[in-house]
């Protein structure tokens, strides 16, 4: 198990986090969402051993983080949020290297998760793009199939493609009991993904709960082109222009409803839409 509870860190007199505490348990994946500087790379740095914090406690299956990592870092996968390994290293030596860490790396998996990814073995780290450095690090981390996952948002850089054939892997590695913290500031993935979440903001928790607590909350961009505004359809939030564009905001729950509406009058096109993680923490604490 996962257990953060009530961490604070400072970097100075700079904030990082004043108040986390969330659960993660096993088979579970949680999702830490947040926008940018909120807090979630500073959780993390204290949950795979890199910093001290100031008060609370950050514990692995009742290890102490930062203090206790020696004892459980074989059992810890980690995503950092920025790649960075030797440049100059091809991958298959990377590779080789990367197995003198740990005791029993399963070569088939190894093989598998190359295949699956499409990595290039033959190249060295510093000539792959921003996302295969990614496909990189994906792989370092889920090769010995860690008991812990630890991932700062992974799937930035991914493209959707390989971004579903990551979604896979983690299943996957749930399914065989992993602990997973999987931090984010897309909401969609998360809902997708995750079975709980905790939401972030100013190094505060905000909200936490189960995903389908998270689906009430989220909503979903729904623009409509040359639309024959319906009674029916008035009760959902709307936008209007002049040129029969319509812009509603309907709650992701209820979209299903939305649209079997909608399907009885006229439209020309119509586009869906995640809105931005900002705007949904804006309607939560205005
Ligand atoms: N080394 C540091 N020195 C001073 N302040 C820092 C340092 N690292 C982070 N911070 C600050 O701590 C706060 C939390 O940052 P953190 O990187 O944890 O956020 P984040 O949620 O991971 O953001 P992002 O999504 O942009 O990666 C921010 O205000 C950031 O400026």
């Amino acid at each position: 198990m996962i257990k953060i509870s009530n961490l604070k860190k400072y970097y100075g007199k700079h904030k990082g986090i004043e108040n986390v505490s969330f659960e993660i348990k096993e088979g579970e994946i949680l999702g830490l969402i947040g926008p940018n500087g909120a807090g979630k790379t500073t959780t993390i740095r204290v949950l795979t051993g890199f910093l001290k914090p100031d008060e609370g406690e950050a514990l692995i299956d009742d290890k102490k983080m930062p203090y206790e990592i020696d004892f459980i870092k074989e059992d810890i996968g980690y995503i950092p949020g920025e790649v960075n390994f030797y440049g100059d290293m091809k991958i298959n030596e990377f590779l080789s290297f990367n197995r003198s860490f740990y005791k029993n790396i399963d070569l088939e998996y190894e093989k598998e998760i190359i295949e699956l990814l499409g990595i290039e073995v033959n190249k060295k780290f510093k000539a792959l793009s921003l996302g295969n450095k990614k496909k990189i690090a994906i792989l370092q981390a889920l090769v010995h199939k860690p008991k812990y996952l630890i991932l700062d948002e992974p799937t930035n850089g991914l493209d959707p493609l390989v971004q579903q054939k990551f979604y896979k892997l983690i299943k996957k590695h749930k399914e065989n009991g992993a602990v997973i913290l999987f931090s984010s500031h897309v909401l969609s993935e998360v809902e997708k993904l995750c079975d709980s979440f905790a939401m972030i903001k100013d190094g505060n928790i905000v909200k936490s709960g189960t995903i389908e607590g998270l689906k009430d909350i989220s909503k979903k961009i729904v623009i409509i082109y040359g639309l024959k505004l319906i009674d029916d359809l008035k009760k959902y939030k709307y936008k209007n222009n002049e040129n029969g564009i319509y812009t509603f905001e309907v709650k992701s729950i209820e979209l299903k409803n939305f649209l079997n509406v909608l399907v009885k009058t006229d439209f020309k096109d119509i586009e869906i839409k995640n809105p931005a993680l900002e705007d949904i923490f804006l309607e939560l604490y205005k």
